[in-house]
Order: C-alpha cells, then sequence, then structure tokens
C-alpha cells in the first residue's frame, strides 16, 4: 500500500500533575481521524518523544494503537533503531516506522543506503525515511533517494528539506513506483503537492484538519485554482504555528481551544509566549469564517 493523504503527527498532552494526559491523546485521535486524516504517527517529533520515559512512550502507542485498531486506520510510529523498530512487532496497526537519517554523524549517502537496508531488514513492517537534513546535517540527492526507494521494506520519505528543492523537482518527475513521497515541512506542503507528493506528515493538522485533507485532494484531483488558494493560506497558518519551535504553539492552542488540560512542553522546549499563541489563533478563526 501506497501512504497518501494527511497523517497527523500526534502531540503529546500533559495533565496539570505533568503526567502524560492519555484520555486527552485518545480523544485527539480520534478527533483528527473525524476530520478526515488518512492516519496517524505516534512518537513523531511533534510528541516530544525524547523527554518521554520508555514506559510513557510505550503507553503513547498502545492509546493510539487502540484508537487505530478500532477505526481501522493506519499508524505509523517514529522508531530510529534496530530495538525500536522491532518493538513494533505484533502491533498490527502499525504499518510502516517513521525512521529519522542517521543524525549528526554525517556518514555519506552510502552509509545510508546501508543503514537503512540492515534497519528494513530487522523490522516487522516498511519504513518511511525520515529526510530533514538541516537537522541531520545529511544530504540526499534524488538518486540515492531512489536506491532507498528500491530497498525491499522502504514504504516512503518524509521529505523536509527546508523547502523545495532540486532533488524534490527531480524526484517527482519520475516518483518510483509504490514509494511514497510524503511532505514534512507544513509550510511547503503545497507546492510538494504541486510537483505530485502523495500527502504530508503535518503537525500544523491538529488544526483546521479537514481543510489539509482538502488541500491533497484538490491537488490529486487536478482543483488546482482551489488547491492554490488554499494552500496559501494554510501556508500562512502552519507558519504562525512554527513561529516557535514545534509543538509549543500546537499545544498552547490546543489548550485554548479546550482540547488537551494543559499546554506544558518538556524542557529543553519553553512554552509559547502569548503574541504567538494569539496569532496562530486569530489565523485559525479566519480560516473558520471561511
Ligand atoms: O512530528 C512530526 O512528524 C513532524 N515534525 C516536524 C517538526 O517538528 O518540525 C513538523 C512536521 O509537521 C511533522
Amino acid at each position: 500500500m501506497t501512504l497518501t493523504g494527511v497523517y497527523v503527527p500526534l502531540i503529546t498532552p500533559f495533565d496539570a500533575t505533568g503526567a502524560v494526559a492519555l484520555t486527552a491523546l485518545e480523544a485527539l485521535a480520534h478527533e483528527v481521524l473525524d476530520a478526515g486524516a488518512s492516519g496517524v504517527v505516534a512518537l513523531g517529533t511533534t510528541a516530544e518523544p525524547a523527554s518521554l520515559t520508555a514506559a510513557e512512550q510505550r503507553g503513547v502507542v498502545d492509546v493510539i494503537a487502540r484508537v487505530c485498531r478500532e477505526r481501522s486506520a493506519p499508524l505509523v510510529v517514529g522508531a530510529g533503531t534496530v530495538e525500536a523498530v522491532q518493538a513494533l512487532r505484533g502491533r498490527s496497526e502499525v504499518v510502516a516506522a517513521l525512521s529519522v537519517v542517521p543524525p549528526f554523524l554525517r556518514p555519506g549517502e552510502a552509509g545510508i543506503i546501508a543503514h537503512f537496508a540492515a534497519l528494513a531488514l530487522a523490522g516487522p513492517v516498511p519504513l518511511v525515511v525520515y529526510h530533514v537534513p538541516y537537522r541531520t546535517g545529511q544530504h540526499l540527492s534524488a538518486d540515492t533517494v531512489r536506491r532507498l526507494a528500491d530497498l525491499a521494506g522502504v514504504a516512503g520519505i518524509k521529505y523536509a528539506v527546508g523547502g523545495i528543492d532540486a532533488d524534490a523537482i527531480e524526484l517527482l518527475a519520475d516518483p518510483p513506483a509504490g514509494f511514497a513521497v510524503l511532505g514534512g515541512d507544513d509550510a511547503f506542503i503545497s507546492p510538494l503537492l504541486a510537483l505530485g507528493a502523495h500527502g504530508g506528515i503535518l503537525a500544523s493538522a491538529h488544526l483546521a484538519t479537514a481543510r489539509f485533507v482538502e488541500l491533497v485532494d484538490a491537488w490529486h484531483t487536478g482543483a488546482t485554482f482551489r488547491a492554490r488558494t488554499l494552500g496559501h493560506r494554510l501556508a500562512a497558518m502552519s507558519s504562525a504555528m512554527f513561529a516557535e519551535p514545534n509543538p509549543t504553539v500546537i499545544k498552547a492552542v490546543l489548550h485554548a481551544q479546550g482540547r488537551i488540560p494543559t499546554a506544558a512542553v518538556r524542557l529543553p522546549l519553553l512554552p509559547a509566549g502569548p503574541g504567538s499563541v494569539r496569532a496562530a489563533l486569530r489565523h485559525i478563526d479566519a480560516d473558520a469564517r471561511g
């Protein structure tokens, strides 16, 4: 199956004691699926996974997996190591592991291909390669992405290069069969869809979920005028959501909407400032007014 549409990488809500608010998380997963998301992502960057204990991570995946089971919705789980992908064995709702390109080391493109070949072999589910070079420090050419797509057990890429680059244009001019190209930079999702991307993993889609779904559908059905107009509006909204480190603004907005018990984030993140939150809420209000 090729992953398409909008996948929402769920935040991890905390309650007033600082514990993970599992009931609110469950409700959020239902809400985004009700609004038309194709699926959800557990333990993406947006979930602050490095700030969760192993037990909290398991609790988060358990809750989201239960929702996906009830709804027959696909679940993608952030997992970058052999141990983490192997821990997904037996979870039938999990359709893929989202695995970041190894950061910081910059092993070179041949090393990256060897890494994903080994990880794909070790895991029970296919991989979606998370390519975010402004964080990992590792460039991948279109040719390298094609070689990754050729690997058995690699189902797609979350493409987040901080813009639209020459490699994206080259890749999407002739996309590998059965390989999903999913945008991962919210503000650039519309132009990437225009080039032929299959969908996106978009934290902004916690808000205005149905609009992001509409955007993907509009590009995929050739409703270009609607797609372009909506794309500009959602890009402005996404920029407001990312005015401070993700997911601080999104959590504050969800809290202001009464959807999660607190806006709390864990260190090293600091809560978003009131000006950023007000600006983001203004975008959502404007969108709701049409
Ligand atoms: O958690 C994710 O997956 C995403 N993280 C990105 C980030 O934190 O920069 C943004 C994207 O929307 C999805």
